[in-house]
């Protein structure tokens, strides 16, 4: 597992979009995995500016969603296919024929989780795997306890993680009580995998997951598993790490100033 510690979020979320922008000129047909949540959004803002900029096409590429909230149809406004049209899909070149998410209001989700899980297996996996980190351990909505070697399927929320994500929602009540998810076998076999974390509120996860055991109580510590991980992180979600001397600081000075 490789460590970078970035001084800040923007050069954290500008390495990461670099390392997207990499696979995709090495390989524009990458098969992408992509994740939603807050830490994301400013990865996506700068994908979408090297875009711009003509640094980076998504034009082969296809992409899958880690998951989706059971009962929320694709045009729901909390749904996470509304969040990456707004956040990325929408100005980017990524053929929207083939960007994927689960349909949440497919009227037999375990079907429609079973056809995502065999969509995946179908386009060779994934090829980059983007995630962030629930303050629980979570990966996808792969909650604490989820087997370690599960494919995608519905899994219950829990309360924190309701709350979690409550502010993007009306009311708590209304956050769903169930999302169809990757399973963690599913993001394992993904040929590269990159996690983002970001503030004080990451930090004691973060060390469980690189430096605790790997457990189903922090579903993500199965990443040191993975033969090619890399964590990125800014200085406050690296604070609990006990051998932080050990990891990479990344100064902004050596990354690539011309984007
Ligand atoms: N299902 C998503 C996860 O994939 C994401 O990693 C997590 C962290 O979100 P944030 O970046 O807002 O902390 O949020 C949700 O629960």
């Amino acid at each position: 597992m490789k460590v970078l510690i970035h001084q800040t979020q923007t050069t954290a979320a500008d390495c990461v979009a670099g390392l997207f922008a990499d696979r995709l000129m090495q390989k524009p047909d990458t098969v992408l995995g992509l994740a939603t949540g807050g830490t994301m959004e400013a990865v996506y803002k700068r994908l979408i500016a090297r875009h711009q900029n003509a640094a980076v096409s998504f034009s082969k590429a296809q992409s899958f969603n880690l998951d989706e909230y059971v009962g929320l149809a694709p045009d729901h406004p909390c749904s996470y296919w509304h969040y990456m049209r707004e956040k990325l899909f929408n100005h980017v070149d990524f053929d929207s024929d083939r960007t994927f998410l689960p349909h949440g209001d497919a009227p037999d989700a375990e079907a429609e989780a079973a056809r995502y899980e065999a969509a995946i297996v179908g386009a060779g996996d994934i090829g980059l795997q983007l995630l962030g980190l629930g303050a629980n351990g979570h990966i996808g909505f792969n909650e604490p306890t989820s087997s370690l070697v599960s494919h995608t399927r519905i899994k219950t929320l829990t309360r924190s993680t309701r709350e979690a994500n409550a502010r993007y929602f009306d009311a708590f009540d209304d956050v769903p009580r169930l999302a169809i998810t990757m399973g963690i076998g599913t993001i394992m076999r993904a040929d590269e995998i990159v996690l983002l974390a970001f503030g004080a509120g990451k930090a004691d996860v973060v060390a469980k997951m690189i430096e605790g055991p790997v457990s189903a109580a922090c579903p993500a510590s199965i990443l040191q598993m993975h033969r090619k991980v890399t964590v990125v992180l800014d200085e406050a979600a690296a604070s609990g790490l006990a051998l932080r001397a050990y990891y990479e600081e990344v100064h902004p000075e050596v990354l690539d100033p011309a984007i």
